[in-house]
């Protein structure tokens, strides 16, 4: 497996830089040049929880949809955004384990990238899991 961490974007919320962004979350995107898939692993503090001790959908949501929007950029250095994302929560992502979260790009068809996503613990259960459609736009 070749990882390799991914610049980042200053002011993101997930991929960003706390001079920038001082919510951001700071995590690392890496690419795994043999699989083809985004990596983002992270150890949730309290600051990401709704219900005590269980991180909040959101924020899940947030990281999957970098992990996609990463993927889609690994491979294609045009501007998608994301036009339609679903989520499935399976399992609750809990205060100080350990997660990663991988993204991958499905297929393109035109102006649209259909990407898949999940994040799973340390034992490999999935918790959570998304699908998505990004749109290449000019407009960024
Ligand atoms: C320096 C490095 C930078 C790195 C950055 C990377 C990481 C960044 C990390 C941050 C990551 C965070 C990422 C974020 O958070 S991105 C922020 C959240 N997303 C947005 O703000 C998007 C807002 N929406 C729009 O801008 C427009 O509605 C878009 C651009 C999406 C379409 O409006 P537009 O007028 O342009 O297009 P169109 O209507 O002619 O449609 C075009 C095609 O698209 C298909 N379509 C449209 N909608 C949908 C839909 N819902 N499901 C399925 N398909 C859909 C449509 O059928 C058509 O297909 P076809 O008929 O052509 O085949």
């Amino acid at each position: 497996m070749s990882l390799k961490v991914l610049p980042g974007t200053p002011s993101c919320f997930v991929c960003g830089d706390k001079k920038e962004n001082s919510r951001s979350l700071e995590l690392n995107i890496c690419w795994d040049e043999d699989d083809e898939h985004t990596s983002i692993s992270f150890v949730p503090d309290g600051s990401w929880c709704g219900y005590e001790g269980i991180v909040h959908g959101g924020i899940l949501a947030a990281i999957l949809d970098d992990a996609m929007a990463w993927a889609i950029k690994a491979l294609d250095d045009r501007t998608y955004v994301t036009a339609k994302m679903n989520v499935t929560f399976k399992r609750p992502v809990q205060l100080h384990g350990h997660y990663s979260a991988s993204g991958f790009l499905d297929r393109k068809e035109e102006r649209r990238a259909y990407t898949s996503a999940l994040i799973q613990d340390e034992d490999g259960n999935t918790c959570v899991e998304a699908k998505a459609v990004f749109v290449l736009t000019k407009a960024i």
